[in-house]
């Protein structure tokens, strides 16, 4: 589906990344991790077409990223930024039917009969009635992204790159949100690749996840090859225990109080 060979990206002197290369299969949910400045990002910019690598080549589906033009990688691709809308005048449903663009002829309009009835399921499923007619503007952070969402949905993209999607939702919103995607996910054999900063989530939800560092790709596997407090060390520098999820016996983190910091169990 998506096949990156050798890819860079600078900024200046800055190596952003550094020859990367990953295969993506269709149907694979992926997180992108690592720490802040590693170059998450950047790939997800170079995926999309944002952006051209310096060298290294990027294909969606055997063709060069670069070879789409707009509408056509849109009918492909979406992506899905923390912050996915800005809080502006246009209603949901607005914002919504913002999604059909790819589908739309020269003269504007759809060419799916089937759009009406699409735009109901995905409001239906995201639990947007009540919200259809409201302004962005006045939306929370939360119901917002859940538009974006809805967005991205009409827009019926084979792959969908999330950048921290649930950077600002709380507890219950974050949850609610991945549960929406990977349901979205199963249903249409979608291919989600999402930068995660929560490593729990990212566990609990991604099939595989990719390492970076400092621009370079350190690991790649499932969760359970991955998190491990050795990984926990020398990629994040945070020590950590990791234990079995008790439903799934996917991994999951805890974190070490840093004794460096001064702190005891003693209290001494
Ligand atoms: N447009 C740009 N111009 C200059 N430097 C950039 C640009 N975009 C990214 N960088 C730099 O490239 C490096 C990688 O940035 P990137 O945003 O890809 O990291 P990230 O892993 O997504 O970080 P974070 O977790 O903080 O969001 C950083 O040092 C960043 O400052």
């Amino acid at each position: 589906m998506i096949e990156v060979q050798n890819a860079a990206k600078s900024y200046g002197r800055l190596h952003a990344l550094k020859e990367i290369s990953w295969k993506v299969e269709p149907g694979e949910f992926w997180g992108v991790i690592g720490p802040n400045g590693s170059g998450k990002s950047t790939l997800l910019s170079l995926i999309s077409g944002i952006e051209a690598p310096d060298h290294g080549e990027i294909s969606l589906s055997g063709q060069p990223i670069a070879s789409y033009n707009r509408k056509a990688l849109s009918r492909k691709l979406a992506v899905l930024q923390q912050d996915g809308l800005p809080p502006v005048s246009f209603t949901v449903r607005e914002v919504i039917e913002m999604g059909r663009f790819p589908f739309l002829d020269w003269r504007g309009r759809e060419k799916d009969g089937h759009a009406e009835k699409l735009m109901q399921s995905i409001m239906d499923r995201l639990e947007l009635g009540d919200l259809a007619d409201r302004q962005l503007s006045s939306l929370s952070g939360g119901q917002r992204q859940r538009a974006a969402l809805g967005k991205v949905m009409a827009q019926q993209p084979e792959v969908v790159l999330l950048d921290e999607p649930t950077t600002y939702l709380d507890i219950r919103y974050q949850q609610q949100f991945m549960e929406l995607v990977a349901g979205w996910q199963r249903e249409e054999g979608l291919t989600v690749i999402s930068v995660m900063h929560d490593l729990n989530l990212a566990s609990l939800y991604c099939d595989r996840l990719l390492v970076l560092n400092a621009g370079s790709l350190v690991a790649m596997g499932a969760p359970s090859e991955i998190l491990n407090s050795d990984t926990m060390e020398s990629v994040f520098d945070v020590k950590s225990h990791i234990v079995a999820h008790p439903d799934t016996g996917v991994p999951q983190l805890l974190l070490q109080k840093d004794a460096k910091n001064g702190w005891s169990e003693a209290g001494d």
